[in-house]
């Protein structure tokens, strides 16, 4: 069974009216990274490649806070600091706005026990412009069995609130 918004906000922080919604909560942009070298998928690890915040600065006097991205594929970091709490499941859709735009929110599986400010492939098919801040995103959970709990590399990732 998939639980509501009002059970997802519990484990989302911070979150405002606005972004819960009947079925799970809203995630905001923070940081938008672009990969600048390659990395390495191996039978014995993983090596993320270097990757870069990109600057908002292009459109900094029409616009502050915006990103104004080209075609492409980027890394988008999210506002929020998320939990998934055990005998859960989570997975993230991305905002149908965004969806509309001709841009897609690639995800993995968010595991029971994860803790973080988590991230996502943004795949950019027509140019467009987000606000830092601005919804994304929609993180629902489904009740699910597991075996023990998330303890991989990306535990408690990105919670200083640096990029
Ligand atoms: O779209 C997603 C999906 C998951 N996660 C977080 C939550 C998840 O629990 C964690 C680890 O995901 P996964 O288990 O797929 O990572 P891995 O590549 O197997 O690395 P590790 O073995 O170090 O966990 O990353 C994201 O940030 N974005």
């Amino acid at each position: 069974m998939f639980r509501s918004g009002t059970f997802v906000a519990e484990h989302v922080s911070p979150t405002t009216d606005e972004q819960v919604q009947p079925n799970g909560v809203d995630l905001t942009l923070d940081v938008v990274f672009e990969q600048l070298e390659p990395g390495r998928i191996g039978r014995d690890g993983k090596q993320i490649g270097d990757r870069v915040a990109r600057s908002m600065e292009e459109l900094e006097e029409k616009d502050p806070d915006t990103y104004y991205l080209p075609e492409g594929a980027y890394v988008a970091r999210y506002g929020e600091r998320i939990e998934i709490p055990d005998g859960h499941i989570g997975f993230v859709y991305p905002r149908s706005s965004l969806m509309r735009n001709s841009c897609m929110l690639n995800t993995a599986v968010w595991d029971a026990g994860y803790e973080g400010r988590g991230e996502g492939l943004l795949q950019v098919h027509h140019d467009v412009e987000i606000e830092r801040g601005a919804r994304i995103a929609q993180l629902v959970f489904a009740e699910a069995d597991h075996d023990d709990v998330y303890d991989g590399s990306y535990q408690g990732e990105n919670l200083s609130g640096g990029q």
